[in-house]
């Protein structure tokens, strides 16, 4: 479960302050599915990054299962990141020289996982995206939707409690945006993952039992709670 309470996030860009995220307080239960919508630049990509400890708000606190990311140091927030959050994000954001299996299983190495096991879970986790036919394929050699199915293996390898997209599917078209989003919806029902999805597209959020909106840092729930 998060907990986060009035986490602000301000950047400075040359004279200005940019205020990305103001006192925002949210609960996220384990298990939920909740999607993020709202204009550019409206703070959406900032939540997801305190969310998974990729970056330290201003202030406030962000607790997950009763630690708080804001202020754990880089050790704890690399073990955040190791093994309870995995991300997927709009670029896939695969290595462009190393095989689908080889991309998911650097997911593993800051673990400790051994070779073997490594190379063992990559494969099932491939299989479970569909994928298993072409662990030894390059991302070139991949489509957009393939790419990502590979990034979702490369998130989940590690059996995280959370998955943290960014906009998934802004990249494909729309066939394969609902593939992708059944993927994720599937995924997440089986494996009772806490999902955090950004998105532009009100037709992806549509499918989320719970949405809430940002804009200008400010958190606004859409469906009621
Ligand atoms: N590293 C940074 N340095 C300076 N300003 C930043 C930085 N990251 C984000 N910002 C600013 O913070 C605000 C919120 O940005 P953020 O990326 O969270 O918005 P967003 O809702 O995800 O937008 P988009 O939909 O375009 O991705 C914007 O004004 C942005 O310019």
């Amino acid at each position: 479960m998060y907990q986060i309470e009035k986490l602000t996030k301000t950047y400075t860009q040359g004279k200005r302050t940019v205020h990305a995220l103001r006192d925002v307080s949210l609960r996220i239960e384990d298990g939920e599915l909740l999607s993020i919508q709202g204009p550019t630049g409206g703070g959406k990509s900032t939540l997801l990054q305190a969310l998974g400890g990729l970056d330290r708000p201003t202030s406030g606190s962000v607790v997950l299962d009763g630690k708080d990311l804001a202020t754990m140091n880089d050790a704890g927030l690399t073990r955040v990141r190791a093994r309870t959050v995995g991300f997927v994000f709009q670029n896939f954001n695969l290595i462009p020289t190393l095989t689908a299996q080889e991309n998911v299983e650097t997911a593993l190495v800051p673990a400790g996982a051994a070779k073997a096991d490594r190379a063992r879970r990559a494969v099932a986790a491939l299989e479970s995206v569909g994928l298993g036919e072409r662990a030894d394929h390059l991302p070139g050699e991949l489509s957009g939707g393939q790419q990502q199915r590979v990034a979702i293996a490369r998130a989940l390898v590690k059996d995280p409690t959370v998955l943290l997209a960014d906009e998934p599917t802004g990249n494909l078209d729309e066939d394969t945006r609902d593939e992708i989003i059944d993927l994720l919806e599937g995924l997440w029902k089986e494996q009772g993952l806490t999902l955090v999805l950004v998105t532009h597209d009100s037709a992806v959020a549509a499918r989320s039992p719970r949405r809430i909106r940002i804009a200008k840092g400010r958190v606004k729930e859409l469906t009621g709670r």
